[in-house]
């Protein structure tokens, strides 16, 4: 099977040519320089062979991709007006493409699985240059699902690659004591099992409840002094202490987006 791809226009110019401009609804912006797209691809390490690449919102990064020779890139795209564009790049993939038009944020996963139901995956890898506008959620809605292992996620050796806004950015990447950390610090940061990102979700319940005496013990035994502020704490730390309160049979309550964002609304929370 041929890796290469067949010669195609430029992006530039098929955007010219289709008339496409870029809409702000939907965050898109567009990476033209194609030394940009393979940097980010040599960056992200990407496992061409037996492995699921799911990008959203394709483009040159697209091109990039399977011109490493990745065998199975599946890219989510909400906008059909890129219907024309990505119908080339089909063509000129040898089947190594499959475009899906939905909405990442509520795409049922099975329409990706399906398309590499008949391989053996051994690994996925999740890429994008994702829109501003939903980054944020779609990175909080992944981390749950990669706890339930839900969709794409209950596939092994999963690797993310993941462009967002510099802002964002500093937030992810917040350690203890940074002004910027937050909820999606420490999800974020705790990836290193499915079950510390499922139980730091819970701990943030707690800190509401910090007052309570009894929690006391917890905080000990997970080597917290009590005069930290939440955003103090190491996500190690947190982890320790999610751990120590669910062996303790506290109860957690299990937070929905909407309700989180209730709770954190006063940011005293976390
Ligand atoms: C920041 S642009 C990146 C475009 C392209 N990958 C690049 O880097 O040049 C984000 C892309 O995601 C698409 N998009 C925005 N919201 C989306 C959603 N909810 N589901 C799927 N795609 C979405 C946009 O139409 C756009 O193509």
């Amino acid at each position: 099977m041929s890796l290469k791809l067949l010669p195609l226009p430029k992006v530039a110019d098929l955007l010219k040519l289709y008339n496409i401009s870029a809409k702000s609804r939907l965050s898109q912006n567009f990476i033209l320089d194609k030394n940009t797209t393979d940097t980010i691809v040599s960056k992200a390490d990407l496992n061409p062979k037996n492995s699921l690449v799911v990008e959203v919102g394709p483009g040159l990064l697209s091109r990039s991709i399977l011109e490493i020779g990745a065998e199975n890139l599946v890219s989510v795209e909400n906008d059909k007006r890129f219907q024309p564009l990505l119908q080339q790049l089909e063509d000129a993939s040898n089947n190594r493409f499959t475009p899906i038009y939905d909405d990442i944020l509520t795409i049922d996963h099975n329409k990706i699985l399906e398309v590499v139901k008949d391989k053996e995956i051994e690994s996925v890898h999740l890429i994008g240059n994702l829109p501003f506008n939903i980054s944020t959620k779609l990175l909080s809605d992944w981390l749950k699902m990669m706890h339930k292992q839900e969709g794409v996620f209950k596939l092994p050796n999963l690797k993310m690659t993941l462009m967002f806004q510099f802002e964002v950015g500093q937030r992810i990447a917040a350690g203890a004591s940074n002004k910027y950390r937050g909820r999606l610090s420490v999800m974020s940061q705790s990836l290193c099992s499915t079950k510390e990102v499922y139980v730091v979700k819970a701990v943030v319940v707690n800190f509401k409840k910090m007052w309570n005496p009894s929690y006391l013990e917890f905080f000990e035994q997970a080597g917290i002094p009590m005069y930290y502020r939440p955003q103090d704490i190491t996500s190690e730390q947190m982890c320790k202490l999610a751990k120590v309160m669910e062996d303790g049979n506290v109860n957690f309550i299990e937070l929905d987006n909407k309700n989180f964002d209730k709770y954190v609304a006063d940011r005293s929370v976390l």
